[in-house]
């Protein structure tokens, strides 16, 4: 069993990560909660920074993931500074935000950083779904689920059941090329 420190603030981020880890891998989730400063930059140099940081602090290996929402219309943003926009605007606000132009389309970005310890470089696996920014629908318990419609599907992530979304997401994506990695560093 190998075990791996997930260094997140983020209930939601913790709640899948494990439900998608369960499906057949022998690696055991413990997570820290530590609030880490998250550089500027694309989303690469935020995740990069925030794992060197994590690794420094909790001094050994650890993996820490960033998300970004990206508008096609604003060439990617608000990306990695999602949270801010959320926080400030809140749905209805990410939906005014596009009024002005023709497409909604959006992609969830997740990108997994693992770090084997203080002063190694982090490796980086991305995942990325497919959708388009709606008017609120379902239950919305996550972020930004509920405004996420998923390309194909006609479902925002917060009309699915946890496995629908977690079956398809940018997160599991991420986490698939994750564990491909660990598994063969295992070898
Ligand atoms: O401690 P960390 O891991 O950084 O957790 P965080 O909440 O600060 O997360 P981020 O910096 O990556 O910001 C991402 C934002 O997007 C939200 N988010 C992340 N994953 C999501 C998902 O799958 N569905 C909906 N919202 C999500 C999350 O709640 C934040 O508001
Ligand atoms: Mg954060």
């Amino acid at each position: 069993m190998q075990r791996l420190v997930f260094v997140t603030g983020n209930a939601g981020k913790l709640r899948e990560v494990k439900a998608i880890l369960l499906q057949g891998t022998p690696i055991e989730i413990t997570s820290q909660a530590l609030d880490i400063p998250e550089v500027q930059g694309s989303t690469q140099e935020v995740a990069r920074e925030k794992c060197r940081r994590a690794a420094d602090l909790i001094g050994g290996p650890c993996i820490t993931e960033d998300t970004a929402l990206c508008f096609k219309a604003l060439n990617g943003l608000p990306g990695p500074y999602i949270k801010y926009f959320l926080t400030e605007l809140g749905h209805d606000g990410l939906n005014k935000m596009l009024a002005g132009f023709d497409t909604k389309d959006a992609w969830a970005l997740c990108t997994f950083a693992y770090s084997a310890g203080p002063g190694t470089e982090p490796v980086l696996f991305e995942g990325r779904t497919d959708g388009r920014i709606v008017p609120a629908r379902g239950t919305a318990n996550f972020g930004w689920d509920a405004v996420f419609e998923a390309e194909g599907t006609g479902r925002t992530y917060a009309e699915m059941t946890p496995e629908d979304k977690n079956g398809l997401s940018h997160r599991y994506r991420a986490l698939a090329k994750l564990k491909e990695y660990l598994a063969s560093a295992n070898q």
